[in-house]
Formats: structure tokens, sequence, C-alpha cells
């Protein structure tokens, strides 16, 4: 990819251009990522200052850069673009440079609080059934077919984002399933891009400490509703809403394409009924209109989990899927990792390793648990650094209602001091833990050894928050750290 300097700066009204024109190969936001010919992007982020960066990205080659400051010292030879807004000209050059790559596909965005990772691998692997070709972006990691390739955000920034659908392009994906966070739309990583088909899973508490508000966070969230609706290059556009879900009805406002609903409580074009739990899958019959109810076993289970088969089938239906290849594609799915996931050695009680992070996911992880126990549950679980504060001791009551024996632990303590977070879930667990058993260990290895320690024949030990993640990130650094290999060890120890 090469773009003259100038021809971006043309985009851009009020844009200056000083140090002269010069051919620029590559945009990059990240001065350890710039390489000869790129166009560096001073950010002033939350923790560091781009700008000072500058002599770094001069020395691997950046033959620009690109600012909001009014004045800024740069070494010979490097031209500077300057403009008003820093964002608003990335939403504009950056597919601009890479030549929109999100025409070329059909790109499917799922958003929501909770259930985005897990839709997302069931709509791929619906779409790969039907012989598409299939890119995903979201949490656990990025692929193109069978390749992965590691992520640092659910949703990465505009700059990644459209080098990414480049790179998809190239390996001529037909199709890019992508998890779109709250983050994402607030801060324009989405930009460029044409959605032909959103969903929404479901909308409850999280990253209050970003939106400050819930009015604000479900604002962020229909902005995805508004790209889909957007005229552009592409026909075919559908929105798929979870009709149980009372948040839809901001979605809805800002949809004006068609619309697929589910759910199972209200009435919608596509519900689940003759649902059957197990600890290792369910059983449901899925109903779309007037067609022949179709009978599924899979690999999944929980009621929630019925809400992300059902968007996933929406969003399938959507990219005109043929209903076989659904059906089938549901019935091979085996699971995502660490989403409700059994660890299984040898032992004669249960072990799930779950994702659960929010109020919500923590209540409907805990009820399925109890729903396919036989004894008791033992819930290992604790609450993010750096992250939204007032739900931790909502995480902490549910917890301490849900669960029989409670072991409070760390989570990601980032620059917290992990004790003072332990404390703030626990005004949620003193109230109502009563005579149960509870412990606050703020080692995480050593709590999951104490809860497997105390299991029983019958009995299921969920450990939430952490899921698929293989590291804790502390104050002193992130070390390694596995949820599923850890509670592998304590089983082996008994
Ligand atoms: C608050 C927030 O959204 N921060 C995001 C933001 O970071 P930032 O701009 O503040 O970065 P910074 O570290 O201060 O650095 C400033 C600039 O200096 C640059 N830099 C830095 C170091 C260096 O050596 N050289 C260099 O050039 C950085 O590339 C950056 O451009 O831009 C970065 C690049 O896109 C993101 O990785 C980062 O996400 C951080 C890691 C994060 O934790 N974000 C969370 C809150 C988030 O976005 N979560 C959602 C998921 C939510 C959900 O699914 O529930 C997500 O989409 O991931
Ligand atoms: N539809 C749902 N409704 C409520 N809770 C859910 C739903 N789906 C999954 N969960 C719970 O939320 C956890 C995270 O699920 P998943 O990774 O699919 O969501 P996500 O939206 O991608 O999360 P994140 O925002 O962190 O990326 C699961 O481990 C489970 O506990
Ligand atoms: N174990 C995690 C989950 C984080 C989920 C993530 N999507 C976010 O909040 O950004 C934590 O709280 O550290
Ligand atoms: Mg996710």
């Amino acid at each position: 990819m090469v773009k003259r300097l100038q021809e971006l700066a043309d985009l851009l009204p009020g844009a200056r251009l000083l140090g002269g024109d010069a051919e620029i190969t590559s945009i990059e936001r990240d001065s350890r990522r710039i390489g000869e010919g790129a166009l560096f992007v001073c950010i002033s982020g939350a923790h560091v200052d781009a700008h000072s960066f500058i002599p770094n990205a001069a020395r691997a080659g950046a033959r620009a850069i690109l600012t909001e400051r009014e004045t800024v010292d740069v070494p010979d030879g490097l031209s500077v673009l300057h403009v008003q807004d820093l964002q608003a000209a990335l939403d504009v050059i950056v597919p601009y440079f890479y030549d929109y790559p999100a025409r070329s596909m059909r790109v499917i965005g799922i958003t929501g609080t909770n259930g985005k990772t897990t839709t997302s691998y069931l709509v791929r692997a619906i779409l790969r059934h039907a012989g598409k070709r299939v890119g995903l972006i979201g949490t656990i990691q990025i692929m193109m077919e069978d390749e992965v390739f590691p992520t640092a955000n659910t949703t990465p920034d505009v700059i990644v984002m459209q080098q990414l659908l480049a790179e998809m392009r190239a390996r001529s994906m037909d199709t890019v399933v992508m998890e779109v966070s709250s983050h994402a739309l607030d801060q324009g990583r989405v930009a460029g891009i044409e959605f032909d088909t959103a969903v929404f899973t479901n909308l409850t508490q999280d990253h209050l400490d970003y939106h400050k508000t819930m009015e604000n966070y479900a604002r962020a969230k229909a902005r995805l509703f508004d790209l889909v609706s957007e005229a552009g290059t592409k026909a075919g556009k559908t929105a798929v809403l979870n009709a149980d879900d009372a948040a839809s009805a901001t979605m809805r406002a800002h949809t004006r394409c068609p619309v697929i609903s589910y759910g199972v409580e209200s009435k919608a074009d596509l519900t689940a009924r003759d649902v059957h739990l197990a600890q290792d899958g369910m059983e449901l019959t899925l109903v779309h209109g007037e067609a022949e109810p179709v009978k599924l076993h899979i690999g999944l289970t929980g009621l929630f989990n019925v809400y992300n088969v059902l968007a996933a089938t929406g969003a399938a239906l959507a990219e005109k899927m043929p209903a076989a290849d659904i059906a089938a594609a549901l019935c091979a799915f085996t699971g995502v990792p660490g989403r409700f996931e059994l660890v299984r050695a040898g032992q004669d009680f249960s072990v799930i390793v779950d994702y659960a992070h929010t109020p919500d996911g923590m209540e409907n992880v805990l009820r399925t648990a109890r729903a396919v126990t036989a004894g008791r549950i033992i819930a290992v679980f604790g609450c993010g650094g750096d992250r939204d504060r007032t739900k931790r001791p909502i995480m902490g009551r549910i917890g301490a209602e849900l669960a029989d024996i409670v072991v409070l632990t760390s989570d990601n303590p980032r620059t917290e001091d992990p004790a003072a977070i332990l404390d703030e879930v626990e005004t949620g667990v003193l109230p109502v833990i009563g005579a149960k058993p509870y412990e606050k260990l703020v080692d995480r290895r050593t709590a999951i050894f104490h809860a497997i320690g105390r299991a029983k024949a019958g009995d299921t030990v969920v450990i939430l928050g952490k899921g698929h993640e293989n590291y804790q990130i502390l104050k002193g650094g992130t070390i390694h750290f596995d949820d599923r290999e850890t509670a592998r060890e304590a089983i082996g120890g008994l």
C-alpha cells in the first residue's frame, strides 16, 4: 500500500502539511510497529503520550507524523501532518489508505454486554459449514480460516482493524465476524466499516468506569445499529435483536434496515422451546416462523447459551445460510475456550472454568451450574482492577447468594491493591453469606487449590472471571496463569 501524504491531507479540511510531501507505506500508532515509510500517529493516551516516541519512530523509518498538537519538535526529514481533531482524521484517512477493505467482504458485527465471543464462534462455525472463508476478530484471538493471531483488545483500534481487514481481503475471506465492544464504538475503532449484519445480545451492567451511566453505555452500543443502517456500497443489511432484552428498543430506534428478532419469552421471529440442560450440552428446538422446527443437541449449556444460539442463527439467516447448514453446524459445535469449560481430570466432582466477569454473567453461570449439579456449588471469583468498581459488591452478593461455599480471590488486579479489591467485593458478600463457608484468599492459585480441596463427589467447583486467559495482570507485571491448568494441578494433588 503506498499513498502520498498530500493525498491524505487533501481529505482533511483544515489540515496543514509541514516539511513537504512524502510517500507513505503504512499508518501506525505504536512506535514499536513502525517500519520504513510509516506515518506515525501521535496519540496522547491514558498511560503515555506517543509524542515522546517520535525519535524512536524516526529511527525505525517513519516518514511523517500525524498530530493535533500545534507545535511539535521533529527530527530533520520527518514531515508533520497537523489536524484539528485526530480521531476524526483517522476515521477518514485510515480506511481510505487501506482502500476500504470491509467493502470486499460481508461484515457481521456483534455487540452486547455478554455473549459476543460465544455468538461469534457460533456464527463462524455455521458460515464455515456452508463453505465460506471466514475471518474472526474478538476477545480470545483473531482468525483467518484456521490460522490464529493474538490480539490485545476485543475490538482493535481503527488502524490495526483496517490492516487486519486488508489482510483478510488479501486472503480472500468472504466474511468477517467481529465482536464490537462499546469502547470500540465510542472510540471510532470501526470507522470506515460498512456492516452487513449487526447483532445485539443483551445489555446489563458493566464498564461504568468508562461510560459512567447505563444510558451512555446503551447509546454506545446503539451506534452499531446506526452504522448498519447507513446507505453505502452494499445491499441486504439486517439487524438481529434480542426481543427479551429491554435495551433492544434503543437498538431498534437506531435501526433503519430489516430486523430479525429472537427470544424465548417474547414473541419473536426466531424462538426456542423444549430446552433440556445437561452439564456438557443441551437439547433445544429452534422455531423459525412457518419453517419446520429443528431439534438440536449442542455442546453448550445454560439458558444464556440458548440466546447465543438464537442470535447466531439470526445472523446466519440474515446472511442467507441454508437451514441444513445452520442445524448441522450447531449440532457439531463443541464450545468456546473458557466459557463453561469443564476440566476433566478423573475427579468425582465437576470443575467449570468460565469467563463470567459481570453480575449478569455470574448469575447465569451459577444458576446453570446449580441446575446441572446434584451436590454443592463452590464458587471461586473476584473482580478485575482498574475497571467498573460498582459491579464489585453486586458480584459479591450474587456469588454469596447462589453458591454454597464462597472463595473470594484476585482476578486481574492490574494497578490496584488486590486485598482492597476483595474488601469491596466483600461488602456484597457479608450481608448475605449467613453460615455458608467463606474464605478470602488473595492468591488465586491458593484459592483454586482450597476450593478443589473442599469438593466432594457430586459437587461443582465454578472458577469464574478469567476463562480462556492464560495470564494474570498484577501491579508488578503480567504472569502466566491459567485457571484450567491450575485446577488440573489441584485435582492431581488430591
Ligand atoms: C482505555 C482504552 O480503551 N485504552 C486503549 C487505548 O490505549 P491508550 O491510547 O490509552 O494507550 P497508551 O498506552 O496510553 O498509549 C498511547 C499511545 O502511545 C503509543 N505507544 C505506547 C508505547 C510505546 O512504546 N510506543 C507507542 O507509540 C500507543 O500505541 C498509543 O497509541 O488504545 C490502545 C490501542 O488501541 C488499546 O489497546 C487500549 O486498550 C486498553 C489496553 C484496554 O484495556 N482497553 C479496554 C478498556 C477495552 O477497550 N476493552 C474492550 C473490551 C470490552 C468488552 O468486551 O467487554 C476492548 O474492545 O478490548
Ligand atoms: N447471552 C448471555 N447472557 C448472559 N451471560 C452470558 C451470555 N453469554 C455468555 N455469558 C456469560 O458471559 C461470559 C462471557 O461470555 P462471552 O465471552 O461470550 O461474552 P463477551 O460479550 O464476548 O464478553 P467480553 O465483553 O468480555 O468480550 C460467559 O463466560 C458467561 O458466563
Ligand atoms: N478477567 C477480566 C475480564 C475482563 C473483560 C474485559 N472484556 C474488560 O472488562 O475489558 C477482568 O476483569 O480482568
Ligand atoms: Mg468477548
